[in-house]
């Protein structure tokens, strides 16, 4: 089975209510997929959020490293060969790792095709059900916690609350939250950078005397500051994760051992796809770290890639947030994983178990 050719598409797919985090708000998905095609007429599908604020991939990048660097290396190679292919995709540039990950997700999706298995069985196999957290927006309070009773009432008992806007506010939004839903949901809260060092301690700690129990805090200050991660990690109670600070395996292993994080949030958009997402796990259980597995605005096309990854790693990858799905108003998605809410099963379809794509426009290849 070698591959022929690389062809992209734009799928957009409007969200339910508008995505609002420290740094940006979104009203629809607008993803580049991409298709890779075999000599045996086999397609492998990607799909590539263009998330500039975090990855610093945009639209124009993803297609541009993808025809330009990556798609020239993998015409004419072996699916069979997919360590060298992985290798091909992840030398082929410095970043654009959404665009990696994007062509790493088609080429994996070819490979369990080529074995007729679905993916997380080569990955090692698992329990096929997991389940996962939904987002709840930054807002006001009052929509907050309105918010987060009907994700309550829909089934999720995790739920993630999006802080990091003003540290005073972010504060009464959370107990109001903690108060409305005690007891019947978990929380996490994602400042997405939005706080100083300081202010987070001084958030979580004042949370911490109020009685008010979190699962974990994400990101509370900007990526690049492992000196904060590492200084709000060791003054408060609440486990730290670290989000946007890491994205490839050798920044996991300098996190870790600065002590800069209790949790990983391992991505594919950031690690360039699922090879290095499995390094990440592997290297995390050898340091007996936790990971989440997270994801962008994405649909099920790369959610299901995730998904795979996340059955296949539960040793290590024990907190899920795979809402992409559950956040559009439709899945445009034939077959594949099964997103149902808080539940996120996947089949024994062979690689992803992608059969069509509905609402795809084509892009030039
Ligand atoms: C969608 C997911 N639950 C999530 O919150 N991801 C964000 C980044 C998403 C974005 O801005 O596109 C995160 O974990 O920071
Ligand atoms: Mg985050």
């Amino acid at each position: 089975m070698k591959i022929t050719d690389i062809q992209f598409g734009m799928l957009r797919v409007p969200l339910k209510t508008p995505f609002k985090t420290a740094l940006r708000t979104v009203n629809q998905v607008e993803d580049i997929v991409v298709m890779v095609r075999t000599d045996t007429g086999h397609v492998g599908h990607g799909e590539a959020p263009a998330t500039a604020v975090i990855t610093g991939d945009t639209h124009g990048s993803i297609i541009d490293a993808i025809r330009h660097y990556i798609a020239p290396r993998l015409i004419g190679e072996d699916i069979a060969d997919l360590n060298r292919l992985t290798q091909l995709i992840q030398g082929s540039m410095e970043k654009n790792t959404s665009a990696k990950a994007a062509v790493e997700i088609a080429v994996y999706d070819l490979w369990g095709q080529l074995y007729n298995a679905p993916l997380y069985k080569l990955l090692g196999g698992g329990d096929p059900v997991i389940t996962t957290d939904i987002t709840i927006s930054v807002d006001y309070i009052d929509k907050m916690v309105a918010d987060s009773i009907s994700a309550v009432e829909r089934g999720f008992e995790s739920l993630k609350i999006k802080v990091g806007k003003d540290i005073g506010v972010d504060i009464e939004r959370v107990k109001a939250i903690y108060a409305a839903v005690e007891n019947r949901a978990l929380l996490r809260l994602d400042a997405n950078q939005g706080w100083t060092a300081k202010q987070a301690v001084y958030a979580l700690q004042t949370l911490e005397d109020a009685g008010v129990r979190l699962e974990l805090v994400e990101q509370p200050v900007k990526a690049r500051d492992l000196e904060g991660m590492r200084y709000v990690t060791e003054r408060v109670h609440t486990p730290i994760m670290a989000d946007e600070s890491v994205f490839g395996p050798m920044e996991v292993i300098d996190l870790i051992q600065m002590r800069a994080a209790d949790i990983i949030n391992i991505k594919l958009m950031k690690t360039g796809g699922i090879s290095n997402a499995i390094r990440i796990a592997d290297i995390a259980g050898m340091y007996g770290v936790e990971c989440m597995i997270g994801c962008m605005l994405e649909t099920s096309i790369s959610v299901a890639a995730a998904v795979h990854v996340a059955v296949a790693k539960s040793a290590v990858i024990t907190k899920v947030d795979l809402d992409g799905p559950s956040l559009c108003q439709y899945d445009p998605v034939n077959g594949g994983v099964v997103f149902n809410e808080s539940e996120i099963s996947v089949t024994d379809a062979p690689g992803l178990g992608i059969r069509e794509i509905r609402g795809l426009e084509k892009l030039a290849g």
